[in-house]
């Protein structure tokens, strides 16, 4: 069993680097750490040196990131996964250096997602310095696709540290490797991709603030606000550019007597059971953003 100790970043290649940028930044409301490295750009939201890398070139995601403890847990994950049939990429010291990280190694999970698993992720001792006012603290989570939720969860179950939290019948599954409720939630898709990255944002206010704003500047919102009751986190998603859907939330619970809790059904036909507030739209559920193509799963599977 690898333990899972927080979620690092998602790397993401960007047709229109500058555009992405301005986006994350001015809309957004991330920080461009400028790290002086042509053809990538690093953002961040919370003490991590970045958490969203965009690699110019073709869209679509590259790597969905997690930490763990040190270089001995990273090369006990390298054999745990090798003995488990998965074929293990490790990192070159220029490639753990455009991340930011000590070392890092990357595998295809079962369903053809890419993952990478990261140890001294860099953090950076100044004070965030948001692209604008948008009240984002966190990383909050990531969510990938699989064509079946259940089989998603039991790779992440017994591969790695994480625990089913809540799950929305056979369409998601929501996992936490920590106390927050989900850092990680898998969504049916047919096709491996990124659902969506999540940000936290400090205040109820921010997130109905960011939903003017974001109006206001023509961005697609895709569903919300609304009030999830899996976390009971109040949501905005929205489209960013290269395919990249952005969760604003607030409030997410966190599970503090991990023995007491159970994990509850709920059933995705009963309105409600997504946004308690009943708003009309599950499109981000449905449109991930698809894998880069060079990336584009070879099978490997244990
Ligand atoms: O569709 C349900 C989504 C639930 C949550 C939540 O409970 O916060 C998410 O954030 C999500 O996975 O998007
Ligand atoms: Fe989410």
């Amino acid at each position: 069993m690898i333990e899972l100790t927080d979620i690092a970043y998602v790397r993401s290649g960007a047709a229109d680097l500058e555009g992405a940028v301005r986006f994350a930044t001015d809309v957004v409301g991330l920080q461009h750490v400028d790290g002086g490295e042509p053809g990538v750009a690093h953002l961040r939201a919370d003490g991590r040196h970045h958490c969203l890398a965009f690699v110019e070139g073709v869209s679509g995601v590259i790597a969905s990131a997690f930490t763990v403890a040190d270089p001995g847990a990273l090369a006990l994950a390298e054999t745990e996964l090798e003995t488990r049939g998965f074929r293990v990429w490790r990192g070159s010291a220029d490639d753990a250096r455009s991340r930011r990280v000590g070392e890092v190694i990357g595998f295809d999970d079962p369903f053809g997602n890419r993952i990478e698993l990261v140890c001294g992720q860099q953090t950076l001792a100044s004070p965030v310095v948001p692209g604008r006012g948008s009240g984002i603290t966190e990383f909050g989570h990531l969510c990938l696709d699989a064509p079946d939720v259940a089989d998603a969860h039991r790779f992440w179950s017994t591969t790695f540290n994480a625990r089913a939290s809540d799950w929305i019948g056979d369409a998601a599954c929501l996992m936490r490797i920590d106390e927050v409720h989900h850092k990680l939630a898998v969504f049916r898709g047919d096709e491996p991709g990124l659902c969506h990255v999540n940000f936290q944002v400090a205040e109820l206010d921010d997130v109905f603030r960011n939903w003017h704003h974001l109006q206001e500047r023509g961005v697609e919102i895709e569903m919300g606000p609304g009030r999830h009751p899996q976390s009971g986190a109040v949501f905005l998603y929205f489209l960013g550019p290269e395919g990249l859907t952005y969760e604003y939330s607030y409030g997410v619970r966190r599970i503090t007597d991990e023995a007491a809790w159970r994990p509850r059904y709920f059933d995705p036909a009963e309105p409600g059971s997504i946004d308690m507030w009943l708003g009309p739209t599950q499109k981000p559920l449905t449109q991930p953003q698809a894998p880069h193509p060079q990336l584009v799963p070879e099978g490997i599977r244990p």
